[in-house]
C-alpha cells in the first residue's frame, strides 16, 4: 500500500473529528472521499500531509510511519480549493517553486515547466501574469504546480470547487484522463457526489469522522450501505419496512424485493425509476405534487393519497403528468435496495 492510515484519530475539543479512521490507497489507485461539510474530509487531508498531528492512530507512507516526518518530507504533493497560487509570480515561477523547494538546477527546472504547462493544457503561458488567468486556467496552474515535484500521493482538496458546473465537468474528465496516463496515486476530497463518481477508482463516504462506505462508484450506487449514504447520494424514496420474502410492509403498501434481500424490519430504497406511473385506480393512490426538469427525465414528485412521505419518480420527458393529476403508483423490485 502506498497509503495506510489505522485507526486515525484527531480531536478538538474532545470531539473526534476523525474517528479511528482506517484507510489504504493503493499505489496508481484514484480515490475520493466524499462526505457533507463537517464530516472530517479536509482534516483527513491535512493528516495525511502532517499539517495536522494525530491524537491517535498512525499514518504511513511506503509502509513507514509518518509520526514526526514534517510535510515537506512526506513526498505528497497538495492542490487547495482555493489554489494559493502567488499572484505577484508569474505562471512558471508558481510552477517552478515546488522544484525550487527541491533545489532541482535552473534549466532542469525550466525545462519541467514547459513541460508541465503542455501536460495541464497552457502550453506557453510560463510568462503569463497569474492575474490575467480564468478561474480554469488558474486551477491548472495549480495542478501544474503540485505535480511539478513528481509527488508519490497527490491530494486534491475540493479541486474544483470553485468552478462553474461546465468547466467542472471538462475539468474532471481531463483530469481522469490525466491521472490514468501518468499513473499518479490521488487522494481527493469533495463534497459534490458527481465529482467523486467521475474522478474515482473507489469512493469514501464520511459522516462525522468515520467512513460509512468505500467502494467503487457503481458499487456505493447501486448499494448504498445505509440510509445516510443513500440520503447523502441525493435518493428521497427512504422508508422503513417490514421484509418478508419477496416483499416489504411499507407505509406504501407493499413493495416489492430483490431475492435474497435480507429479512425483518429495514430501510427499504426505491430508486425513482422504480416507481412506475399506472392508471390511478390500481396501486398506490397519488397526487402529483411537484416536477422538476431534469434534462434526460422529469422528477415527479407524488403525495400518497393516504398519507405517508412523498415518492419521487422519474418520468421520461414526454409522458410526465401535470401537477394535481390523480395517478396510481406500481413499483420495479429491480430498483428496490434493502439496506443494512
Ligand atoms: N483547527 C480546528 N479547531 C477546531 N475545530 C476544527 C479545526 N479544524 C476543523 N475543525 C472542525 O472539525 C470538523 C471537521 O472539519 P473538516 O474541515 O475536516 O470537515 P470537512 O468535511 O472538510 O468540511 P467542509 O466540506 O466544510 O470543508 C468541523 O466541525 C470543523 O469545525
Amino acid at each position: 500500500m502506498l497509503l495506510s492510515l489505522a485507526e486515525a484519530t484527531v480531536r478538538f475539543g474532545g470531539r473526534a473529528v476523525l474517528d479511528g479512521v482506517g484507510l489504504d490507497v493503493a499505489e496508481h489507485e484514484v480515490v475520493c472521499v466524499l462526505g457533507p461539510s463537517g464530516s472530517g474530509k479536509s482534516t483527513l487531508l491535512r493528516a495525511v500531509a502532517g499539517l495536522q498531528p494525530l491524537d491517535a492512530g498512525r499514518v504511513l507512507l511506503d509502509g513507514r510511519d509518518q509520526a514526526g516526518v514534517p510535510a515537506h518530507r512526506r513526498g505528497v504533493g497538495l492542490m487547495f480549493q482555493d489554489h494559493q497560487l502567488f499572484p505577484q509570480r508569474d505562471v512558471g515561477a508558481n510552477v517552478a517553486f515546488g522544484l525550487r523547494m527541491h533545489d532541482a538546477p535552473k534549466a532542469q527546472q525550466g525545462e519541467r515547466v514547459r513541460e508541465l504547462l503542455d501536460l495541464v493544457g497552457l502550453p506557453g503561458a510560463a510568462r503569463r501574469a497569474v492575474a490575467s488567468l480564468s478561474g480554469g486556467e488558474q486551477q491548472r496552474v495549480a495542478l501544474a504546480r503540485a505535480l511539478a515535484p513528481r509527488p508519490r500521493l497527490l491530494m486534491l482538496d475540493e479541486p474544483l470547487g470553485q468552478l462553474d458546473r461546465s468547466l467542472r465537468e471538462r475539468l474532471v474528465v481531463e483530469l481522469r484522463e490525466l491521472f490514468g496516463r501518468l499513473g499518479t496515486t490521488v487522494l481527493a476530497v469533495t463534497h459534490d457526489q458527481s465529482e467523486a463518481f467521475a474522478l474515482a477508482d473507489r469512493v469514501v463516504v464520511m459522516r462525522d469522522g468515520r467512513i460509512a462506505q468505500s467502494g467503487t462508484p457503481l458499487e456505493v450506487w447501486q448499494r448504498p450501505v445505509d440510509e445516510f449514504v443513500a440520503r447523502f447520494l441525493g435518493f428521497e424514496n427512504v422508508v422503513e419496512g417490514t421484509v418478508t420474502g419477496e416483499a416489504a410492509d411499507t407505509v406504501w403498501g407493499k413493495v416489492p424485493v430483490p431475492p435474497g434481500a435480507a429479512q425483518g424490519v429495514r430501510s427499504v430504497l426505491v430508486r425513482p425509476a422504480g416507481v412506475r406511473l399506472v392508471p390511478a385506480d390500481e396501486g398506490l393512490r397519488c397526487t402529483v405534487a411537484a416536477r422538476t426538469f431534469k434534462g434526460t427525465h422529469v422528477a415527479v414528485h407524488l403525495q400518497p393519497t393516504d398519507d405517508g412521505p412523498r415518492l419521487e419518480a422519474a418520468c421520461a420527458l414526454r409522458e410526465a403528468p401535470e401537477v394535481g393529476d390523480a395517478v396510481g403508483v406500481g413499483f420495479d423490485a429491480a430498483e428496490i435496495v434493502v439496506l443494512g
